[in-house]
């Protein structure tokens, strides 16, 4: 993947429609969720980004056989487990890859996965996915930055969740699947994503109950068969491209849409004088000649409004007159854009996870993604200014938004990637 730097020149109405890519967030745990099955799975909408190829590493080590049937269609089979164990170098790549355990754990009864590592924002513990497979009656130790893990039966018990956790839930789920106990979830998260890996699972033959609810009920089933499915849009991406027209004060058509996985998002964004119009699987954002007003905001897991979009927001927030203030518990340190909004002349004042944020005009600046959402916020921020900037870190964009050059052109913004000289042409 291009790894060059995103230059962008602002200052441009964006217009026309993009489509909206399958979900990261989804399509990662229910890829990680093929090595339940013996048998060939087919998933469609799995977006092209460095993070699915990152996962695909890790599964190629554990005895998966991927193969991309299509754009967006990847086939995979995993006859046999190879390894059940996930090495730090595949693992500290990126933290989805920790709900290995409980799929490797359920398929194999044993496994050894190496600790995620800490995020560019902070600290992201997994002491919830850990307590909940103890509670079901799984082994686990941790030595030399590794947790082993081994079950002698089937899982099976009740488990409550201490706060709400979309990777906990995952790897709860995964890790309950196959055997012949009975599993209840509480306090389990409610995210689209959880509904979709359930949803996933199901399909090929799993007995999950509750999906959408607090409470998941797993009944262990033998094996599951192979099959097919859709991943679902992505809501992180949409609301991305949302904010995105906000901020160039733009009308933008959005397709590949769940309008009701948006709710947070377009509850905000109308609140700031936007117009948001849903029409089944499209939504159209009409921010034109708007004078947006300053709102607050404060994260929370799903359906509340999504720390994934709390960069992106903060950066719409930074152009628009009059305060603001942001405060992101769910990661109180999710706060690498604001330096950097800041060489663009944004003038937010932080305070533990509190943003205060007096909104004004931006001007092109050099920057520096340190995360992918973060990155996001520079994009947008880079929309809003006349002059270029250019935007490093290209590699955690990658990580989550496909193609982003091309289709950010594809909707009247001036972006490119310069190609490095190869020696050969500069001789
Ligand atoms: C790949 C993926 O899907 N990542 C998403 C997932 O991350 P991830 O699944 O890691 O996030 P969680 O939902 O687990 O985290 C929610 C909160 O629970 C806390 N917590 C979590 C687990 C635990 O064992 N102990 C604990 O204290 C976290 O610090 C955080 O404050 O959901 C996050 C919250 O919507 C999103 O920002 C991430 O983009
Ligand atoms: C934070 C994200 O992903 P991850 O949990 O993999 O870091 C994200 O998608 O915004």
């Amino acid at each position: 993947m291009d790894l060059t730097p995103l230059h962008l020149v602002g200052g441009r109405d964006l217009s026309g429609e993009i489509a909206i890519q399958h979900s990261k967030n989804a399509a990662l745990p229910i890829i990680v969720a093929s090595l339940l099955s013996r048998e060939p799975i087919t998933l469609h909408g799995i977006p092209r980004l460095s993070d699915v190829d990152t996962i695909l590493e890790l599964m190629a080590h554990l005895g998966t056989r991927a193969a991309w049937t299509g754009p967006n269609s990847l086939t995979l089979h995993t006859p046999e487990i190879l390894s059940t164990h996930a090495p730090y170098a595949l693992v500290s790549k990126m933290r989805a890859s920790f709900i290995v355990l409980g799929a490797i754990l359920a398929r194999a009864g044993e496994a050894t996965v190496s600790m995620p590592g800490g995020c560019a924002w902070g600290p992201r513990p997994v002491d919830q996915h850990v307590k909940a497979l103890r509670a079901l009656g799984a082994h686990l130790t941790e030595e030399g930055g590794d947790f082993a893990a081994t079950r002698a039966g089937s899982l099976s018990g009740t488990f409550v969740f201490e706060m709400l956790t979309v990777g906990g839930t995952h790897n709860a789920l995964l890790a309950s699947v196959l055997g012949d106990g009975v599993v209840t979830l509480e306090n389990a998260s409610i995210d689209t994503d959880v509904v979709d890996l359930v949803h996933f699972l199901n399909a090929l033959g799993a007995q999950i109950e509750g999906a959408g609810t607090n409470t998941l009920t797993v009944r262990g089933v033998p094996a599951l068969r192979g099959g097919e499915y859709t991943v679902i849009p992505d809501r992180i991406e949409a609301g991305t491209f949302m904010i995105a027209a906000a901020a160039t004060r733009s009308r933008l058509t959005l397709t590949n849409v769940r309008p009701d996985h948006l709710r947070a998002v377009s509850a905000k964004l109308s609140e700031m004088g936007v117009d948001i119009l849903e029409s089944g699987d499209s939504l159209i954002v009409d921010a034109r000649g708007r004078e947006l007003r300053p709102v607050n905001l404060t994260t929370q897991s799903y359906p509340g409004f999504p720390t994934d979009v709390q960069p992106q927001m903060s950066a719409l927030l930074a152009t628009v007159p009059g305060t603001s203030v942001v405060q992101d518990p769910v990661y109180p340190d999710r706060l690498t854009h604001v330096a950097e909004l800041h060489r663009m002349g944004a003038n937010i004042t932080v305070s533990g996870y509190t943003q205060v944020i007096q909104g004004g005009p931006l001007h092109a600046a050099p920057v520096k993604a340190a995360d992918l959402r973060a990155g996001a916020a520079l994009f947008i921020a880079a929309m809003t200014c006349e002059g270029e900037t250019v935007i490093d870190g290209v590699q955690y964009l990658n990580r989550g938004y496909e193609r982003l050059a091309e289709r950010l052109r594809g909707i009247g913004v001036q972006a490119w990637q310069p190609q490095p000289m190869l020696a050969s042409a500069m001789d």
